[in-house]
């Protein structure tokens, strides 16, 4: 059992419409411990019918809650932020629970995930339109933003906070309300999150957190036509098929999809600098990030250096239960994660890869699995074309920066992309060249709350955090005014 400071932050019920209620099918999911395998707690799964309920109590509560001013809006929303805050050892301990990660990046997130309550708490009171001037004399031309409506969000396990109050927290500041369905692995986090945006006061129906069978739930929110947005986290397949469910209304849509990051250590490189990016970019959440490096290309004449050097890196690092003091590397997921990790590590060194740390699972329980670097991996590797997901670096060679920059760009994906140069005229190059998203330089973590966070290609569109971030759940109203 959690030992909780605040016990009622765990709940087995879902959120809606203020009320904590329970399944109407009688059945429940399971939510167990990927350390342990310990039951951690359970969730109702909810009907289809009820979904749709909570899509009119939430079409009903939008309609009130856009009538708030901006600044009463945010004032609820910095209410939350700052009982997120107080209550974030709790929320880490659960998602520790449910997710795996280590407490100390599950502490981390709960603050990334409390930064865009914060930031969009300010923002929401600047979704300033426009004046424009008028081409003619007898007419005034006015441009406003306003809330889209009711906002739906699906969501994945890797970060059950961030990527909820990512979505969540523009959607309330632009005066939207919002029902997520989070993951079957990682539901507990979300519900924590609304014991507290309930405390905080922010009315019933505005903020949503249902649960039940993926494609049940999700079959209602991407064809009512009541929500008028989707913002969707997941990979690109699910992307899809969610994109063409909501067509036939014609949501607006956020996708934020899988990865495939190349990062690139180029000949000036500062290798102790490229080799502490590598493994914050790389070993992160046990490397189940979207944003994780997935493919590794050094120059040749600093290749056996830095691969000697990463080695003994991550030769440091330390696996085990999250809730363990040091332990820098929790469990994956589950272990299909584990046999997806395996298959790319076999294909690679059937193909001519060299294991120069790590490669097999742990004797800790089914679903850990030891940090990994391999050598001489090459493009025709599943590696190199799918999305591990999972603690492996495979190194590529490179020799000109024409090869690397066509070796990182050949792939469908387009999410996050790293380089490492002191040569500032390379470096705008080669950030030119690179068809992504995002493109972290002398960096390996780039996430924050401030920038604009999304993809190209088959990595999605739209953009979650910064200035832009608040625009997904707003549309525009052009008032021409006459016979002035
Ligand atoms: N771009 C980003 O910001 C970002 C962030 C996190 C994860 N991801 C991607 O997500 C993937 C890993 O997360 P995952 O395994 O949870 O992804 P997933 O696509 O399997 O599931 C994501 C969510 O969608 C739900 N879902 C799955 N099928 C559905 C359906 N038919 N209808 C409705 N809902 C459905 C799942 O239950 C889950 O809640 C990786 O590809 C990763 O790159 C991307
Ligand atoms: O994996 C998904 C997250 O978006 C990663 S990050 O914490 O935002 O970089």
């Amino acid at each position: 059992m959690l030992s909780l400071a605040k016990p009622d932050l765990l709940r087995n019920q879902a959120y809606a419409n203020g009320q904590w209620i329970d399944g109407d099918t009688g059945e429940a999911t399971e939510v167990f411990n990927p350390a342990t395998g310990e039951l951690v707690g359970s969730v109702p799964k909810m009907s289809a019918a009820q979904t749709q309920a909570v899509i009119a109590q939430a079409d009903t509560a939008y309609r009130s809650w856009k009538k708030l001013t901006a600044k009463e809006r945010c004032a609820l929303l910095r209410k939350w932020f700052d009982l997120i805050t107080a209550n974030a050892d709790d929320i880490a301990k659960i998602m520790t629970a449910e997710q795996g990660k280590p407490l100390t990046e599950a502490k981390g997130e709960v603050g990334y995930a409390a930064s865009f309550i914060e930031w969009f708490s300010e923002e929401g009171k600047r979704t300033y339109g426009d004046v424009i001037p008028s081409p003619t004399g007898d007419k005034r031309l006015v441009v406003v933003k306003e809330p889209i409506g009711v906002c739906a969000a699906i969501t994945p396990w890797n970060f059950p906070a961030a990527m909820i109050t990512r979505k969540a927290a523009p959607a309330l500041a632009a005066g939207c309300s919002m029902i997520v369905r989070p993951a079957d692995a990682t539901p507990l986090t979300a519900l924590a999150l609304a014991v507290l945006a309930d405390e905080a006061g922010i009315p019933a129906g505005v903020f949503n957190v249902i649960t039940g069978k993926s494609r049940v739930l999700g079959g209602e929110l991407t064809t009512s036509p009541v929500i008028k947005k989707l913002s969707f986290t997941g990979s690109t397949e699910v992307g899809r098929v969610l994109m063409e469910q909501c067509s036939p209304t014609l949501k607006k849509l956020s996708m934020e999809l899988g990865g495939n990051a190349p990062f690139i250590v180029f000949e000036d490189a500062d290798l102790d600098a490229a080799v502490a990016g590598a493994i914050a970019s790389k070993y992160r959440n046990a490397g189940q990030t979207c944003v994780c490096t997935n493919r590794l290309y050094v120059h040749d004449k600093v290749y056996d250096a830095f691969a000697e050097k990463l080695a003994k890196a991550v030769g440091q690092l330390k696996v085990g239960n999250g809730t363990e003091e040091g332990v820098t590397q929790g469990p994956l997921i589950d272990n299909a994660a584990v046999n997806k990790v395996e298959e790319h590590i076999e294909d690679a060194l059937s193909k001519g890869a060299r294991t120069l740390f790590g490669g097999k699972r742990l004797p800790l329980g089914d679903n850990f699995f030891e940090p990994t670097v391999l050598a001489d991996v090459t493009q025709d590797m599943l590696i190199a074309r799918e999305e591990t997901f999972g603690p492996v670096a495979p190194l590529f060679r490179f020799s000109s920066d024409d090869e690397v920059i066509q070796m990182a760009n050949d792939t469908e994906f387009g999410l996050a992309s790293y380089f490492y140069s002191k040569d500032i005229s390379r470096v705008w190059r080669v950030a030119e060249a690179l068809e992504y998203g995002m493109v972290g330089i002398n960096t390996g973590i780039i996430s924050n709350e401030v920038a604009p966070f999304g993809g190209v290609k088959q990595s999605g569109f739209g953009r979650e955090g910064s200035h832009y971030g608040i625009d997904e759940y707003m549309s525009l109203k052009y008032l021409c005014m006459g016979e002035i």
